[in-house]
């Protein structure tokens, strides 16, 4: 059956509205699952209620560990995990979420018996190899080199040199898991570079604050130390990649859009936002209720987006809308996200009458007027948000599939007629 199309309301006007968000689902899959492996039991608070979070309750439920969720809304929760050993003999739906496919893996590693994974179609093509290779070093026994696959454990762990240009989470992965490898984990990339820092650097940081001892003093080696992970009580930031949409919503209609809670130091690649929104003509300022951004003559950029991939869809959307031609660059490693997003990308905005072609690594987005017509989404939340921002500047925008943003932001629908309402 054809997924339903979404009529993308067209904004009426400037956009004035508070947009508050939930949590960060890299922080919040990071959380649960060092909660999982963690010496004791401790607490996640503000934790995100989507899908691919879902997805990683659910994993670390089949591998022994108990959640309960307590407060929240439908968008939160807060999740008092007590952790267990971990039990194989299980079998783990990853969906689509990379950080599920990535990271649970490794945990996994630590049972004895075999545990099978699979997903969603789209991510069976979805690059794996590296971490699995890696786990075979370590000690593990893997059937395969994507999805669908079974490992066996124990790891031991050790050194290792992979290539993780594919993916930041290949990285991420193994050191999460790492403190509880016996030999513990020294990793070495060798290859293109690793895109997504940030997100590396949101490990680290997340491990250290667990009291974990990470060395990450020569670029692209890792060193953790086997011991204890004090994972107590940990506090999910607002989803700062999930404000682009909104906050790029004021910069398209000379509006103003405010996200409370922006934090004042993160290591969200979101954060960047304030840099290439304020590039492409916005004024973005701080004050007591947040994060403003305020829109102006909407321009062009040339920018390098490789540690910050996850934010090009909504920069593509900007740039097919701006007053002059951009170039992203930096983002090859995107054909293996959710879908390949540059081509999805170039493929919709030219179905609505845009010049966007593909280069090596990134997209070159030549503004043209646009008309109505079908988005389609390709079951990735960030391409439907996406064609949402185009639909607000370009009337007969019609978006394949909304319902596929509950990958992250279940409310998206709600949450953009209601800052289209005016929110505040
Ligand atoms: O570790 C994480 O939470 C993420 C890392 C990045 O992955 P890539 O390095 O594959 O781009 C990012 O794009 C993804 O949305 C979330
Ligand atoms: C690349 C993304 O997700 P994942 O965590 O599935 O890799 C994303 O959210 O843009």
């Amino acid at each position: 059956m054809p997924a339903p199309l979404w009529p993308a309301p067209s904004a009426p006007g400037p956009v004035r509205a508070t947009v508050r968000l939930p949590g960060s689902k890299s922080i919040t899959n990071r959380a649960l699952l060092l909660a999982a492996v963690a010496d004791a039991p401790g607490v996640v608070r503000g934790a995100l209620r989507s899908r691919d979070a879902d997805l990683m309750v659910a994993a670390l439920r089949a591998l022994g560990t108990e959640l309960t969720a307590a407060g929240g809304g439908t968008a939160t929760a807060d999740w008092h995990v007590t952790p267990h050993a971990i039990r194989g003999g299980a079998s783990i739906d990853v969906g689509l979420a990379g950080t599920v496919m990535r990271f649970v893996p490794p945990v996994a590693a630590l049972a004895a018996e075999p545990v099978f994974f699979d997903g969603d179609a789209q991510a069976r093509v979805r690059p794996m190899g590296p971490l699995l290779s890696a786990l075979r070093s370590l000690g593990a026994t893997v059937d395969g080199d994507a999805l669908p696959f079974t490992i066996t454990g124990p790891v031991t762990g050790g050194e290792i040199t992979l290539d993780a240009s594919a993916s930041s989470q290949l990285v991420s992965g193994l050191l999460l898991a790492a403190p509880r490898f016996a030999k513990g984990l020294i990793l070495r990339h060798d290859g293109p570079p690793v895109p997504s820092m940030p997100h590396i650097e949101m490990t680290t940081s997340m491990l250290r604050a667990t009291g974990v001892s990470v060395d990450d003093t020569e670029p692209d080696v890792w060193r953790i130390e086997p011991g204890p992970i004090g994972a107590r009580d940990m506090v999910v930031e607002p989803d700062l990649s999930n404000a682009a949409p909104f906050l790029g919503a004021a910069a398209i209609t000379g509006g103003s859009v405010t996200v409370p809670d922006w934090p004042e130091h993160t290591t969200q690649g979101g954060d960047a936002l304030r840099d290439l929104l304020a590039a492409m003509g916005a004024t973005v300022t701080r004050g007591p209720d947040g994060l403003t951004v305020t829109g102006g003559r909407l321009t062009g950029i040339d920018a390098d987006l490789r540690d910050v991939g996850e934010l090009t869809p909504s920069i593509a959307a900007l740039a097919a809308l701006a007053g002059s031609p951009s170039t992203l660059r930096g983002v090859a490693h995107l054909r293996g996200h959710e879908t390949d997003r540059l081509a999805a990308l170039a493929a919709e905005i030219n179905g609505l009458g845009g010049d966007v072609t593909e280069t090596e690594d990134g997209l070159v987005i030549r503004p043209r007027p646009l008309r109505g017509g079908v988005f389609r989404s390709y079951a990735d939340h960030r391409m439907a948000t996406a064609g949402a921002m185009i639909g607000l500047a370009v009337p007969g925008v019609q978006v394949e599939d909304i319902a596929t943003t509950a990958k992250t932001l279940p409310e998206f629908a709600r949450m953009w007629a209601e800052m289209l309402g005016d929110g505040r």
